[in-house]
């Protein structure tokens, strides 16, 4: 969270002409109510599955780019059908993500503490996300823009 998927994915879809897509953006218009009030009313097991099936749509339907939400890669299900696909894992630091997502951060995973809860994630999740990448961009201190240009450029053109 705060790595800037949703912005960079956007930015990346307008250098190389082809659509952007967000597996939470999905999941907000499929329910008709936002992540947070999924995770509130129907608790985090049911947006995981809600999460699964979005990545799976997209990834059979979808000809783009398409930013997941931090925690989807968690599912094996979905890290196999990351497989044969180009994935960017952006990195961030503790410093810059809390920054960006900000203290009062209404991601529900980080209500409370942001600061340890972002930690506590960095942590666990870092390995998953070196495990899936093909490529990895460091992004702090980096504006979208910069982050967007080296992946354009270390990809080149859009990936088949
Ligand atoms: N490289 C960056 N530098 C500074 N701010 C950024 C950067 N990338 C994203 N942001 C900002 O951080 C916030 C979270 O970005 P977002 O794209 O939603 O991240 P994610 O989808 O990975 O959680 C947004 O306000 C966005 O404008
Ligand atoms: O890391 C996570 O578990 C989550 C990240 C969020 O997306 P972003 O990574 O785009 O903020 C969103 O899917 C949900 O709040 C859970
Ligand atoms: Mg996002």
């Amino acid at each position: 969270m705060g790595a800037g998927k949703t912005t960079v994915g956007a930015l990346l879809a307008e250098r190389w002409a082809v659509t952007a897509r967000d597996t939470d953006a999905d999941v907000e218009a499929l329910e008709g109510r936002s992540i947070s009030d999924i995770f509130v009313d129907s608790g985090e097991g049911h947006f995981r599955a809600l999460e699964r099936r979005a990545v799976a749509d997209a990834l059979a339907s979808h000809d783009g780019v398409l930013a997941l939400g931090g925690g989807a890669v968690l599912d094996p299900s979905t890290r196999d059908l990351l497989a044969g696909h180009t994935v960017v894992f952006l990195r961030v630091g503790l410093s810059d993500a809390v920054k960006r997502v900000g203290l009062g951060s209404t991601r529900p995973l980080l209500l409370g503490n942001v600061r340890g809860q972002v930690k506590a994630l960095l942590d666990e999740r870092a390995p998953v996300y070196e495990s899936v990448a093909t490529l990895v961009v460091d992004t702090d201190g980096r504006t979208p823009d910069e982050v967007a240009d080296e992946i354009a450029a270390a990809i080149g053109e859009a990936p088949a």
